[in-house]
C-alpha cells in the first residue's frame, strides 16, 4: 500500500488523498461502504484525471499498482457483501424461530391466549389476581395474567393514597413457555401490591428424598486403573450382597469383571437404543475416578440424568466428594436418603454449517458439563470470532480461542483462561477469552436463560476448532457457527455436605484457594 502510495505521489502534480485503509477498517464494521465498481471506477477516472508529468516507466508502474489497489478492493468489498447476507440469513432465522417459538407458546397456554390478556390489561381496576391457577402456569401461579393492584380495594380507600395521585399500574409477566423448565421462575418475585420484592431465593439447598427404595446403581469407572478396578468390584460385591442392587456398568467393565474371580452378575447394553434408555432404569450413578470420569458419565445422558455420587479417585477432584475409602457409609446414607445435591447446568451446543444451511435436520446437539471451547487447534493464525448473546453482537474475538463455560466448569480451563469461580448452583453462562489480544477483554458472565451463537466469519483466515468437556474435536470453516444455550437436563451431583460447603472445600483442597500464613500480633498495631 505504501509503495502505491509513493508511486501516486511521483505521476502526480497533487497531494494524494486515497485512503485505502478506510475501506478495509474494523473488519467488525457489518455496513459495507465500498463497492466494488465504484472503487475500480473511481481508480480508473483517477487516473484519467491526473495530470502527469513522468515518464513512460513510471506510468507502466502506476497503472500495475492501480490494478493491483482496485483488485483488493474489489475483494474486501465482496467478502462484506458475502458477510451481509449471511447476517441477513442469519437474522431470518432467528425471526422464524422466535416466531415458531411464539406458536407454540400460544398453543400450550390454553388459558393465556392473546385475548386474555387483552381482556385483563383493560381491568386494572383493582382486580384480585384469578384464584385458579391451574392453568398454563400450574400451581405455580404467576403468569402474564396477573394484573397488579394499584390501589387498596375495598369501600373506604385511604386518603393519603388518593392525596399523592394514582401510582401508575404496570404488570411483570414473563413468557409461560408451556414447560415446567421456567416455572420455578415464581419464586422470584411477589407480585402483592405492585410492590416488587424478592420472595423466595431460588438457590436453597435442594434435598433428594427417596420415595421408593433405589434398585439399580451404574458404576462408571475410570479406566487403566488397577486400584479403580479393584475397588469397583469390592463395592460391586458389597452392594449386591448387603443391599440387593442391581448394577450396571460400561460393556468393557463388564468384561473386566468377568475375568476378575468376583463372579457377580452385572449387568450392560449393547447397543445404542439400550444405551439411550439408561435413565429409565438406573436410580443412582456411582463414579469411580476423578473429573474426568464425572464428565464422561454426564455425556453418557443425552437427556435426564440420575443423581451422581463421585467418589474421589482422580488428582482434583472438584466434582467428586466423596472419599472412597469410606464407601459403605457413604452409599448408605445415600440410599437411604435424603442427602443434598448440586444442580449443575449442562450447555447443550449445535454445530451449524454453512454447507447446510438449507437442511432442516441438523448435526445431533452436543451436551457439555464443563464448557465448549472454541480455539485455533493447530492453526497459527489468530482465531476470529464473532459472537453474539441472542439478538445482541457481543464482540470478536480474536486471539486463541474462547471458553463458553457452566458454572461447573468455572473451576476448569475457564480457570485456567482467568475466568472467575463461580459457585454452581449460580445461574450463569461464563464467557472467558483464550489470549485475547487486546488488553481490554475481560470475561463475562451471562444470564442462564441467553442463547449465545459463535460464528466464524468468511473472511476468517482459518479454521476453527470446537471441542466440548476437552473432547469430540470439530473442525468450524468459515461461515459455521456454534449455537449454545443452558440444556434442561443438569446433572444432579450428590454432595458429601451441601452444595456450598463442598464448593468451598473443593477450591480450598484443590487450589489451595487464598492460602496465606497469617500474621501474627507481635508488630505495629493501630
Ligand atoms: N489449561 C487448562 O486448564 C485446561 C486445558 C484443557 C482442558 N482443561 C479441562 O479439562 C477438562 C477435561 O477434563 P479431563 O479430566 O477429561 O481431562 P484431563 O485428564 O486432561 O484433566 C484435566 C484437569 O482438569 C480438571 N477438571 C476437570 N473438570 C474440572 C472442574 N469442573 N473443575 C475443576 N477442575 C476440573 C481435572 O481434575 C484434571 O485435573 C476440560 O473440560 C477442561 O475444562 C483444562
Ligand atoms: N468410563 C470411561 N471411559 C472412557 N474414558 C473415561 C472413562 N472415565 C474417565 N475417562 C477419561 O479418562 C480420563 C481421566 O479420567 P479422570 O479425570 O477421572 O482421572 P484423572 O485424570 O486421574 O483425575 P483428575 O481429573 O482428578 O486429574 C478423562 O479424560 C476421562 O474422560
Amino acid at each position: 500500500m505504501a509503495s502505491s502510495r509513493s508511486l501516486l505521489e511521483k505521476v502526480s502534480d497533487q497531494p494524494v488523498n486515497l485512503d485505502l485503509t478506510a475501506s478495509h477498517q474494523s473488519e467488525n464494521d457489518s455496513i459495507s461502504t465500498v463497492s466494488s465498481v465504484e472503487s475500480e471506477k473511481a481508480a480508473y477516472e483517477f487516473l484519467a484525471q491526473t495530470p502527469i508529468k513522468s515518464t513512460d516507466k513510471h506510468l507502466v508502474e502506476f497503472s500495475e499498482a492501480m490494478r493491483t489497489v482496485a483488485k483488493a478492493l474489489r475483494q474486501v468489498a465482496e467478502g462484506k457483501a458475502a458477510a451481509q447476507a449471511e447476517a441477513a440469513e442469519w437474522k431470518r432465522k432467528y425471526e422464524l424461530e422466535t416466531a415458531q417459538k411464539q406458536q407454540t407458546r400460544i398453543k400450550d397456554c390454553g388459558t393465556c391466549t392473546d385475548d386474555n390478556l387483552g381482556k385483563m390489561a383493560s381491568q386494572l381496576s383493582l382486580e384480585a389476581p384469578a384464584s385458579d391457577q391451574t392453568g398454563c402456569c400450574g400451581n405455580h401461579g404467576i403468569c402474564s395474567h396477573e394484573v397488579l393492584q394499584d390501589e387498596v380495594p375495598g369501600p373506604n380507600p385511604r386518603p393519603s393514597l388518593s392525596m399523592v395521585g394514582r401510582k401508575a399500574s404496570f404488570r411483570l409477566s414473563w413468557g409461560c413457555n408451556g414447560n415446567k423448565n421456567g416455572q420455578h421462575k415464581h419464586d422470584f418475585v411477589s407480585f402483592e401490591k405492585g410492590d416488587i420484592t424478592t420472595a423466595e431465593r431460588s438457590s436453597k439447598q435442594i434435598l433428594l428424598k427417596w420415595e421408593s427404595r433405589p434398585q439399580t446403581v451404574l458404576f462408571i469407572t475410570k479406566p487403566n486403573s488397577n486400584s479403580v478396578r479393584v475397588l469397583c468390584a469390592e463395592m460391586v460385591r458389597w452392594l449386591k450382597e448387603h443391599k440387593n442392587i442391581n448394577v450396571f456398568v460400561e460393556p468393557w467393565v463388564s468384561k473386566e469383571l468377568l475375568t476378575d474371580d468376583s463372579n457377580h452378575t452385572v449387568q450392560t447394553w449393547d447397543n445404542d437404543d439400550d444405551k439411550k434408555m439408561l435413565h429409565k432404569k438406573v436410580d443412582l450413578i456411582v463414579t469411580l475416578g476423578g473429573d474426568g470420569t464425572v464428565l464422561w458419565a454426564a455425556s453418557l445422558f443425552k437427556g435426564p440424568v440420575p443423581p451422581v455420587v463421585a467418589f474421589a479417585m482422580g488428582s482434583l477432584g472438584f466434582m467428586t466428594p466423596f472419599p472412597s475409602e469410606q464407601y459403605r457409609g457413604c452409599l448408605d446414607n445415600v440410599l437411604k436418603g435424603p442427602f443434598s445435591i448440586t444442580l449443575r447446568n449442562r450447555l447443550q451446543c449445535h454445530v451449524i454449517r454453512d454447507a447446510a444451511k438449507d437442511e432442516i435436520v441438523t448435526e445431533e446437539p452436543i451436551l457439555v458439563l464443563n464448557e465448549v471451547t472454541i480455539d485455533r487447534g493447530i492453526s497459527s493464525y489468530l482465531t476470529y470470532l464473532e459472537c453474539y448473546c441472542d439478538s445482541s453482537f457481543v464482540t470478536c474475538v480474536q486471539g486463541d480461542g474462547l471458553i463458553i463455560s457452566t458454572t461447573s466448569g468455572s473451576t476448569a480451563y475457564s480457570l485456567a483462561a482467568g475466568g472467575s469461580m463461580v459457585h454452581p448452583q449460580v445461574p450463569g453462562i461464563l464467557f472467558t477469552p483464550i489470549c485475547p489480544h487486546s488488553l481490554s477483554f475481560r470475561p463475562l458472565i451471562l444470564p442462564e436463560y441467553v442463547t449465545l451463537r459463535i460464528q466464524v466469519p468468511y473472511n476468517s483466515r482459518g479454521h476453527a476448532w470446537a471441542s466440548f468437556d476437552g473432547k469430540d474435536r470439530k473442525q468450524l470453516a468459515p461461515g459455521d457457527a456454534l449455537i449454545c444455550s443452558i440444556s434442561p437436563w443438569p446433572v444432579p451431583t450428590a454432595c458429601l455436605v451441601d452444595s456450598t460447603t463442598d464448593f468451598l472445600r473443593s477450591i480450598h483442597e484443590g487450589l489451595h484457594w487464598n492460602l496465606r500464613k497469617t500474621q501474627t500480633l507481635d508488630g505495629p498495631r493501630d
